[in-house]
């Protein structure tokens, strides 16, 4: 990757807004790859600051591969990004990365509390309570929080492993007891998992920093109640940033946004509005009727 030297938000563009991107002819393949097509292929579009994005598609149509690259964790294998007016590559590549919330499956929990699990998304102010109440309120997650005995201050995953080597076998040392009450770790579902990470994107943007929010495919892991509320919060607090959203759920999420841009084999075959996209002959119908009949089929 090309490490560049301008410092993001820069003057150019109007960063208070939101990224804004241009891709001309974008090709990329994964490194080391056995696949023969390309994971994108000739893709150009544009995405304007602060516009609301649904990318859809098929399975394996490049959605979270067009992610990686706007939020930079990639650089094409040849093709222009601009972001802002700029070549990305020219950016400080983690000052790129601290103005970009990606919100994805691979998305880590901490063996650390749940307070500091969201907290850390703003480290600054991991101590203020209020904050991070607000956050897992708008990730979701404080129904599931406020049913667990410890609540906010739940440890996750903690590391036993080191301590327990003398113990497992004295079952009468005093320490025993606290080994056996560590080892019944938490263990969080899929989706209250991905609600922590939310709260942490919403942590995130208390910084101000965040210019781009990049959310991948919650539907794996929420339901579909869950990932509406997560849509309608993420909404409320737009304002200043671009957001894109990868789903397999077609409705809400595509009858809201500014732009859908429908993907297969890599390249993006259609964009536009629902209204727009809808009415024409193309993939998007297709897969939005496949997605309805599903719910009518008898
Ligand atoms: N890390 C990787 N290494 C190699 N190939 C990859 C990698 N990730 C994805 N691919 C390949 O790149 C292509 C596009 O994958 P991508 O994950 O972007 O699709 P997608 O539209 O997000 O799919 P899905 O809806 O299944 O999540 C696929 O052929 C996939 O197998």
């Amino acid at each position: 990757m090309n490490a560049g030297i301008i410092p993001y938000p820069h003057s150019t563009g109007n960063p208070s807004r939101g990224m804004s991107f241009e891709l001309g002819g974008v090709n990329f393949s994964y490194p080391g790859t056995q696949k023969t097509s390309p994971a994108l292929k000739d893709v150009s579009l544009t995405i304007q600051a602060g516009q609301l994005i649904v990318i859809v598609g098929s399975n394996g149509s490049g959605k979270s591969t067009l992610i990686r690259i706007l939020s930079r964790l990639y650089d094409p294998t040849s093709g222009t990004v601009q972001i802002d007016g700029r070549p990305s590559e020219e950016y400080i590549v983690s000052d790129l990365h601290e103005a970009t919330a990606l919100l994805s499956q691979d998305n880590q929990l901490y063996p650390l509390s749940l307070h500091e699990n969201i907290g850390l998304g703003y480290p600054d102010k991991v101590k203020d309570i209020g904050l991070v109440q607000q956050a897992a309120e708008q990730g979701g997650a404080i129904e599931f929080i406020s049913k667990l005995k410890d609540g906010m201050s739940t440890f996750l995953e903690p590391i036993i492993q080191p301590f327990q080597i003398n113990l497992y076998r004295n079952k009468t040392h005093v320490l025993y007891k606290e080994m056996d009450a560590l080892r019944k770790n938490i263990d969080i579902s899929g989706g209250e998992r991905q609600k922590v990470v939310a709260a942490r994107s919403f942590m995130r943007f208390q910084s101000g920093k965040i210019k781009f929010v990049a959310v991948d495919e919650p539907s794996s892991a929420l339901d579909a109640e869950s990932e509406l509320k997560l849509f309608e919060n993420l909404i409320k607090v737009r304002d200043g940033k671009t957001l894109v959203f990868v789903t397999h759920r077609f409705g809400h999420l595509t009858k809201y946004a500014d732009q859908i841009i429908c993907m297969k084999d890599g390249s993006v075959c259609e964009v536009g509005s629902h209204e727009e996209l809808f009415n024409k002959d193309g993939e998007y119908p297709k897969l939005y009727k496949i997605q309805a009949s599903a719910f009518t089929a008898q």
